[in-house]
C-alpha cells in the first residue's frame, strides 16, 4: 500500500491574519429526516481542514444524506450544521465548494473540453473573465489527467475517465471543500489507486479540504480521518490509527466491525435496563 501523509505530517492552514480557520464542518446533533423516515440522527462531528475525510460505512446508512447537507441541497434538516465558518446552503458557500454526485454530471455530446467551458462560464460568466475561464480549464483537465484527452467526447470516454471529467468540473474555481459521493464505484484497482493519489496531491498541494464517501473499507486506510456510519449514527470519528489501536484491530475494516457489534452490545443493554 501507499505510504499516504499522517494526521501528524503537517498543521492544518490557517486563515487570513494567522486566526486558526474554522473548521470544514462542524456538526451538533444533526437530524435529517426523509419522507418518513429520521434518516441521520442527532450527529456531532468535526471535519477539520486541510485533511482528506472518509466518510465510511455500508450501503443506505445515510452517507449520500449527510453529503446533501452539508453542500445544502437536503431539506428537513435540524440542528447544527456549519460549513466552512457559515450555516450549510448559505449561498456565499456555492463556489467554495465542489461536489461531485454519483451520477458523473456530464454532457456525453460535447468534448472534455467543452464541458468544463460550459460549467467555467455558469461559475464566472462574462467576457472580462475568458481568460481567467480558458486558464482554469486548462488548470484542472491537467490535474484529472485528462490533457491527452480534452478534445475527446465525453460519450467516448471510459467510465473512469467520465469520473473524472465530473471531478474536474468539481475542481473549477479552486473550491476549498471537496464533497466527493462515492467517487471511486465501479472503477478497477488502478483508477481507484490514481484517483486516490489525485485527492492526496490536491490536499497537499492546494490545502483543500476532501471528503470523501465510500462503502469499500480498505479506500478508509487511505484517509487522514475517518466518520465512521452505521444506521444514520456517527460510530466513530478518528484517525484510521487511533482506531485500530483503540479496537485492538489489524484493519479498518475489523475496527469497524468491532465498534458495530459494541453500539449493539450497548443498545441491548439498554433495552434490559428499561424492561426491568
Ligand atoms: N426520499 C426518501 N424517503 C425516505 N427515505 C429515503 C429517501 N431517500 C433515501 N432514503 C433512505 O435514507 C437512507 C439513507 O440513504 P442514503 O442515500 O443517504 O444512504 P447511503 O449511505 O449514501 O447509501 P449508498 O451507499 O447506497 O448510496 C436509506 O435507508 C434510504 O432508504
Amino acid at each position: 500500500m501507499m505510504n499516504y501523509p499522517t494526521e501528524h505530517s503537517s498543521p492544518p492552514p490557517d486563515g487570513q491574519g494567522g486566526d486558526p480557520a474554522p473548521p470544514a464542518v462542524h456538526a451538533e446533533d444533526l437530524t435529517v429526516v426523509r419522507g418518513p423516515r429520521t434518516v441521520l440522527r442527532g450527529l456531532g462531528f468535526t471535519v477539520p481542514r486541510g485533511r482528506i475525510t472518509g466518510l465510511l460505512g455500508p450501503s443506505g446508512c445515510g452517507k449520500s444524506t449527510l453529503m446533501r447537507a452539508i453542500v445544502g441541497t437536503q431539506a428537513k434538516v435540524t440542528g447544527t450544521l456549519d460549513v466552512l465558518g457559515r450555516p450549510a446552503g448559505h449561498p456565499a458557500l456555492r463556489t467554495r465548494i465542489g461536489y461531485v454526485t454519483q451520477a458523473p454530471s456530464v454532457f456525453d455530446d460535447l468534448t472534455v473540453r467543452q464541458n468544463l467551458d460550459y460549467f467555467a462560464e455558469i461559475l464566472d460568466p462574462g467576457r472580462a473573465a475568458s481568460d481567467h475561464r480558458r486558464d482554469d480549464v486548462t488548470r484542472v483537465i491537467a490535474d484529472v489527467d485528462l490533457t491527452a484527452h480534452a478534445d475527446a467526447l465525453a460519450g467516448n470516454l471510459s467510465g473512469g475517465q467520465r469520473s473524472r471529467v465530473s471531478l474536474a468540473v468539481a475542481l473549477l474555481g479552486a473550491p476549498e471543500l471537496l464533497v466527493l459521493d462515492e467517487p471511486t464505484v465501479g472503477l478497477d484497482p488502478v483508477l481507484r489507486r490514481d484517483l486516490w493519489t489525485l485527492f492526496h496531491s490536491i490536499a497537499a498541494d492546494r490545502g483543500a479540504t476532501l471528503l470523501v464517501s465510500s462503502h469499500v473499507m480498505d479506500e478508509a486506510e487511505r484517509c487522514h480521518r475517518l466518520l465512521l456510519m452505521r444506521e444514520g449514527e456517527v460510530l466513530a470519528d478518528d484517525t484510521p490509527d487511533a482506531l485500530r489501536t483503540r479496537t485492538g484491530s489489524e484493519t479498518v475494516e475489523e475496527a469497524f466491525l468491532h465498534l458495530v457489534d459494541e453500539a449493539k452490545d450497548k443498545a441491548a443493554a439498554r433495552t434490559k435496563e428499561t424492561t426491568r
